[in-house]
């Protein structure tokens, strides 16, 4: 086991931001730490760090316990939303900046940190960029360097946090899977923070759910997307619809038909049940909820459709583009039946 974190609280004043926080992560597991802003996620990295001590628990890196080592002797490799590297310095100083002011003793030579921080900048693809200064950069090559200067001091573990927040969704797309691809090539354990679910469901191998200081629940992503098990996890990974049922023996019925109902607990009678937008069937007749189509909007390989009920109610579904929601008009009305729902 390479991380061992457990009971953590951290309070600040008498608020918990972390109450009795344990998980695990195996060598070279990537790691997402995923919440809603708030709910201790930076917190948990700054502990993990050593920039800041716990209350109450223990944090052990392979066999040792790392609330007694330092933040430097813990070897982490940080990188942060905002790009922190040093203006003055070029690309190739930032990122042999790690090396470069270990003391003398353990400092490699002048011929190794230039032959590492070439490998570097290979690595993050910048290879011709080394002697421009991070002004001269696109924000995304910004934070591969950053990652580059993480990566230079040979860390134990790395620790980003929300470090695609500040680009835009394209950028971002592309820097997710070239940050799989180095950590598949370098296999740090990495720990990695953030508020956006597709990022998280996309990158890591686990996911850690964080609400108001406490762990929700922890899986594997599609794990957690199949099998979620509170309300909060259904909610936060993806867009749920929420209608009244009768539930009995994994059963949902409503007026006039039925749908599997999955469940964490066995639980019966009058239920809020959610479902999903792609677990939804449309049909010019009932039975079914009867809505209006507000807006269609094409997604990629599916089409994704907002309907609202009499009563105000917006549903959002997702079909594919041959299927019966394709011949659809705003303004049409269509009965909307739940395929499977989730009740908890
Ligand atoms: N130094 C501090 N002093 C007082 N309260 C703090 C301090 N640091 C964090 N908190 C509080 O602890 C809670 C958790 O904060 P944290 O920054 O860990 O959340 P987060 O999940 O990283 O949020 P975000 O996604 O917005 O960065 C918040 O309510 C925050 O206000």
């Amino acid at each position: 086991m390479s991380l061992v974190v457990k009971n953590i609280t951290k309070c600040f004043s008498d608020f918990a931001a972390l109450n009795d926080v344990s998980f695990q992560a195996e060598p070279g597991e990537f790691l997402a730490l995923l919440g809603p802003s708030g709910s201790g996620k930076t917190t948990l990295l700054r502990l993990l760090a050593g920039l800041d001590q716990p209350d109450t628990g223990s944090v052990e890196f392979d066999g040792a316990d790392y609330l007694k080592l330092s933040a430097r002797d813990r070897r982490i490799g940080m990188v942060f939303q905002s790009y922190a590297l040093f203006r003055h310095m070029t690309v190739a100083q930032n990122i042999a900046f790690g090396l470069n002011v270990r003391p003398a003793k353990e400092r490699p030579s002048k011929a190794e940190i230039a032959a590492t921080v070439q490998r570097l900048l290979k690595l993050i693809q910048l290879e011709d960029l080394g002697k421009r200064y991070p002004s001269q950069l696109s924000g995304g090559q910004r934070q591969r360097v950053a990652l580059a200067r993480a990566l230079a001091i040979s860390p134990r573990m790395l620790l980003l946090d929300e470090p695609f927040g500040a680009l835009d969704a394209l950028v971002r797309k592309d820097l997710r899977r070239w940050l799989r691809k180095i950590h598949d090539e370098t296999g740090v354990t990495t720990i990695f923070v953030t508020h956006d679910q597709e990022e998280a469901l996309d990158l890591a191998d686990r996911v850690v759910v964080l609400k108001d200081g406490q762990i929700e629940q922890i899986g594997k992503p599609l794990e957690l997307y199949r099998h979620p098990q509170s309300a909060f996890v259904f909610e936060f990974l993806g867009t749920s619809n929420e209608v009244p049922a009768t539930v009995s023996d994994g059963v949902a019925s409503f007026d006039g038909f039925t749908a599997p109902a999955v469940s964490p607990k066995a639980l019966s009678g009058a239920q809020t049940v959610r479902f999903r937008p792609f677990d939804a069937q449309l049909s010019p007749t009932g039975p079914g909820f009867e809505a209006k189509v507000l807006s269609l909007l094409p997604a990629g390989s599916s089409l994704r459709l907002e309907l609202q009920t009499p009563d105000g109610k917006v549903f959002e579904t997702q079909h594919a583009h041959e299927s019966e929601a394709s011949d659809l008009k705003l303004g049409d009305t269509v009965f909307v039946r739940p395929s499977k729902v989730y009740v908890f």
